[in-house]
């Protein structure tokens, strides 16, 4: 099936016509699951994104061009017409890329394609890129969880983070910030190695309604997760992104998620805490669109916990694509805060932890259209550990012990997924 491909790789010759970067595609109209093909690559990176509203997914290997920041990457995409996949940790560092082999599933059935860089050395792009056809031929069957994992460190205690928390709501009351979102970061270990594609798979399956997101630049460590969150998704210049903050929770208990629901409608703290982004987010794009509109306050409901969210629409100005929604609103104050070089300054100086890619974001971005999630319900695995992060929005009305098991509750929808077996 995949031959065509390969006979083109071989034959290609690059003269002085060619493009800068060719592609060599085939669609079909079945491929297998991409989290048991990713489970059978050693290629890196390693990134995949099965999308929240839609049945659209990306399993992407190695790396043919690279780019560190935002308008670079949407330059070469503006200017090649490609799609790169990456994104940028919480502190702003990008890493976007154009991947060797591309496989992007929707409804219509499949892509594949395979990228090959004219101004690199002719005969390693042709084995690179026909190596990476032959991983289209290996899966690897994904397996249950069966691990049992155990806390070994927290980065903070409940007893040290609600000393951070208290510590927020001094700063609040001096009128010196109005929210900030203090997190923790907890190690697990296992007696077995976890896989890190079995786990997202599992992932998928249990925490529904979410963007599942893979990344492992090799094969020390993988950043995986299931976020509700959107940070924008673009069509042309129409942009949707949302104001999600606000907690309650959710059990199995269909009462009393109700109940829950019907007091995080009402309650005036975490509308608060949502309203705060839903300016964050409008503010902050004024300068790159010509309108923008706020939807009416819903529920974004999950396993373990519910939110408040607030779907925003705008429209870009001509001259502005995903570099410049990306430069605007991340990190938005759902994740870092309000005034937010205020909200980043004091976490620098209370958390103990680098946040890295817990959250950042990760999408894909092209010429029409580009789609990010902001990556929490997030953990890096390496070997038979893993390092869950959480993190709640403090606002005035804040109670340190509430938000403290708002954080363990948010972790658990990773957790349990491990500590579930039996
Ligand atoms: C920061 C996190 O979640 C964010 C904080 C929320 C809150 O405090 O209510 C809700 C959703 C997210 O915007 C996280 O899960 O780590
Ligand atoms: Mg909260």
């Amino acid at each position: 099936m995949f031959e065509s491909l390969a006979e083109k790789v071989k034959s290609h010759q690059v003269n002085p016509q060619s493009p800068m970067i060719s592609v060599f595609q085939l669609e079909i109209a079945e491929f297998g699951d991409l989290l048991a093909w990713m489970k059978g690559q050693d290629t890196f990176p390693q990134y995949y994104l099965n999308f929240r509203d839609s049945v659209r997914k990306i399993a992407a290997i190695g790396k043919v061009r690279s780019f560190s920041d935002e308008i670079s990457a949407q330059h070469f995409v503006a200017s090649q017409d490609l799609t790169l996949v990456g994104g940028m940790t919480f502190a702003k560092q990008g890493h976007f890329w154009l991947p060797r082999l591309m496989i992007e599933q929707n409804a219509q059935g499949v892509r594949i394609s395979v990228y090959m860089d004219n101004q690199a050395d002719g005969a390693q792009e042709k084995r690179e890129a026909l190596n990476a056809l032959k991983t289209l031929q290996h899966f690897t069957a994904l397996e249950p969880l069966k691990q049992q994992v155990k806390l070994v460190s927290q980065k903070a205690n409940q007893a040290q983070w609600c000393s951070w928390v208290e510590r927020a709501l001094i700063a609040i009351q001096q009128n010196k910030l109005t929210k900030v979102v203090l997190a923790n970061e907890s190690q697990f270990e296992s007696a077995q190695p976890i896989n890190a594609k079995d786990f997202l798979a599992e992932s998928e399956k249990q925490n529904t309604g979410c963007y599942h997101f893979l990344y492992a630049e090799n094969a020390d460590c993988t950043f995986v997760g299931s976020t509700p969150e959107r940070l924008f998704k673009r069509q042309g210049p129409q942009v949707k992104t949302e104001a999600l903050a606000g907690t309650a929770l959710m059990s199995d208990d269909e009462q009393q998620n109700q109940q829950q629901a019907a007091w995080l409608l009402q309650d005036r703290k975490n509308d608060e805490e949502n309203l705060f982004v839903v300016k964050d987010i409008c503010d902050n794009l004024q300068n790159v669109v010509t309108q923008v509109n706020v939807g009416k306050v819903e529920l974004k409901q999950l396993r373990r916990v519910q939110h408040l969210r607030r779907q925003i629409e705008a429209t870009l100005k001509p001259e502005f694509s995903d570099a410049a929604c990306l430069q605007a609103i991340h990190p938005t104050a759902a994740v870092s805060g309000l005034p937010q070089q205020k909200a980043i300054a004091f976490l620098q100086n209370s958390e103990n932890f680098d946040r890295t890619w817990y959250a950042g974001t990760l999408g894909v971005m092209s010429k029409q259209q580009g789609e990010f999630c902001v990556t929490i319900r997030c953990a890096f695995i390496e070997q038979n550990k893993i390092r869950i992060f959480a993190g709640a929005g403090i606002v005035e009305g804040s109670v340190p012990l509430l938000e403290w098991q708002e954080i363990e509750r948010k972790a658990s929808g990773l957790l349990t997924l491990l500590s579930s077996g039996e």
